[in-house]
């Protein structure tokens, strides 16, 4: 691998006709790092990543790989690793071919070819025909071939979908271990569950625009907000005082409630003045999905609602 290189997107604009798929997306990969690209269907994640790789043309803005537009890139193999469809593979081409086939035409020997099927994991494959892949094998052979030219930058469209859970176990460590070696890695996923023990980093994104580029860690702390955490099994009792009191509260599941406008202290002083039973009161902290939920909560185009955290519910309400 080369120097450490990162992507640098800046500015982008693109419409498809009469609609924005790009709104001036702004953001940079750091190496040493997965950065998680995260947001709802038609948010830009797709479009940005094709604009990165030249495979489309922004109406404005830029996108560099290494400083360097990637139609400058010589050797483009050698400086990025994509990939975007993982079922585009010509069916009756057996694995091994396909990677021989691309490394050749990029000037790149045998032998490399037969590093990256052992790392992937592919040796058992590789003398099959690729019409008879899982998705799980079509996104190692991805792998393989994005690694062909030992980039230092990868980026990965949707890598978890349709893996099982051994799938994702292995793509999680992987992606990890590539980070570690000081690549930047881009990974997208329209569920922020899939990068919660993956990414290092986190560009959320909606509507074509940045809506937070965060560490996980800074996520979670500041959806978290000024909540407290109720366990008990009083719950009824508890909402009915608690919303008394002006806070608002609402029902995680049977024995946990988490309640806003009023400090843990002022919990425990009013629970305890009307005798409600409670086994724990703490900070709340906001699990990453529910810090995503929030932060994407405008920019999805449908959501049914959960009704969990409808305004100026009660506890009886809430306890039908
Ligand atoms: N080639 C195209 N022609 C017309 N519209 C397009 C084209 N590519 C993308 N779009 C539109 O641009 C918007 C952004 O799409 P994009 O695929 O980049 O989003 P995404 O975040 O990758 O979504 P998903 O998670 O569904 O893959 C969407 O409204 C999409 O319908």
């Amino acid at each position: 691998m080369r120097a450490a290189a990162g992507i640098e997107v800046r500015g982008l604009r693109k419409r498809y006709g009469g609609t924005v798929a790009l709104d001036g997306m702004t953001f940079g990969v750091r190496p040493g790092e997965v950065t998680g690209f995260v947001g709802p269907n038609g948010a830009g994640k797709s479009t940005t990543m094709r604009v990165v790789l030249g495979l489309d043309t922004p109406d404005e803005g830029t996108a560099l790989i290494g400083g360097e537009p990637y139609a400058r890139l010589r050797e483009p193999l050698r400086h990025v690793g994509a990939v975007l469809d993982a079922g585009a593979l010509q069916p009756s081409r057996r694995a091994r071919d396909h990677l021989l086939w691309l490394a050749h035409s990029q000037g790149l020997g045998t032998r490399r070819v037969d590093e990256v099927i052992e790392r992937t994991g592919l040796a058992s494959a590789v003398r099959r025909r690729a019409a008879g892949f899982s998705l799980g094998m079509r996104q190692r052979l991805g792998i393989a071939a994005a690694l062909l030219g030992d980039p230092p930058v990868l980026m990965l469209d949707e890598p978890f979908n349709g893996l099982d859970p051994e799938g994702i176990a292995w793509m999680r460590g992987f992606l990890v271990s590539l980070a570690a070696q000081g690549r930047s890695v881009l990974l997208s996923s329209h569920l922020m569950s899939e990068l919660q023990d993956t990414a290092d980093h986190l560009v959320v994104v909606g509507r074509g625009r940045v809506i937070a580029d965060t560490s996980v860690e800074e996520l979670i702390g500041a959806a978290s907000g000024d909540r407290v955490t109720l366990r008990t099994t009083a719950r009824s009792e508890a909402m009915t005082v608690l919303a008394r009191a002006g806070a608002t509260v609402a029902v995680i599941d049977r024995g946990t409630l988490t309640v806003s406008g009023l400090t843990s202290e002022a919990v425990v002083r009013l629970l305890g003045a009307d005798g409600v039973a409670f086994s724990e009161v703490t900070a709340h902290r906001a699990a990453l999905e529910e810090a995503y939920m929030e932060l994407t909560r405008d920019a999805v185009e449908f959501r049914a609602s959960d009704g969990r955290d409808e305004p100026g519910r009660t506890g009886e309400e809430a306890d039908r």
